[in-house]
């Protein structure tokens, strides 16, 4: 059974009215930096994909959408294996277009590190990482991040994309599992 989330909801990290805010600034920065260009925004799946959908609406330049699956966790799983392996991939040739990468979280790196190593080898002509959240103090291997909605603690969060055992990516907010509660209770 899938719980109600106030029995291991830690703390709500980041607010509804925050996340919103944040994303159209991070659209209005993109906008701005590629004022006369056209856009490839490619997002990860899944988690990506709420942050996608919020940050094209303040996204004024013309822009195409894509998705790339990466799996790097598996189902049920908190740490990163350090092998990340590309599931899916685009359907467009991305030679000289302008991409940006859009993910809900940077954590060890190795999901980012994985997909930038792919797409760089097609010579876009650029390609730049949107990340909602960050978290820096994990990170294994270095990413290139250029745009950047939130740098957060090493906690494990769930909400807007990011999911616990596939659940709960629905909420509107960022919210901190209280893993004891979550793992203490599970049935
Ligand atoms: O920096 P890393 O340590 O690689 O972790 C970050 C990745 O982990 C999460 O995806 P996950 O594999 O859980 O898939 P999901 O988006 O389908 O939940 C998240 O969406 C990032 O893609
Ligand atoms: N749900 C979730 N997925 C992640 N993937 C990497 N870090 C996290 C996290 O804190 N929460
Ligand atoms: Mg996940």
């Amino acid at each position: 059974m899938v719980r109600d989330y106030h029995e291991f909801l830690g703390e709500v990290l980041v607010s509804e009215e925050d996340l919103q805010a944040r994303v159209a600034e991070l659209g209005r920065e993109i906008s701005r930096d590629f004022e006369g260009k056209e856009l490839l925004l490619v997002c990860i799946l899944r988690g990506g994909v709420l942050f996608l959908t919020d940050l094209m609406r303040h996204i004024s330049v013309p822009h195409a959408i894509e998705f790339m699956a990466v799996s790097s966790y598996g189902t049920g799983a908190r740490e990163s294996t350090g092998q990340a392996r590309i599931t899916l991939d685009v359907n467009t040739d991305i030679r000289d277009r302008h991409v940006i990468l859009v993910e809900d979280i940077v954590d060890s790196g190795h999901t980012l590190a994985s997909v930038l190593e792919l797409l760089s080898m097609r010579k876009p002509a650029s390609l730049a990482v949107c990340t909602l959240l960050d978290k820096a103090e994990r990170r294994e291997v270095e990413v290139p991040i250029l745009y950047r909605g939130f740098e957060i603690p090493n906690k494990f969060v769930f909400g807007y994309g990011l999911d616990i055992d596939e659940f709960y990516r629905n909420l509107p907010f960022i919210g901190v599992v209280d893993l004891q509660k979550y793992d203490g209770n599970a049935e």
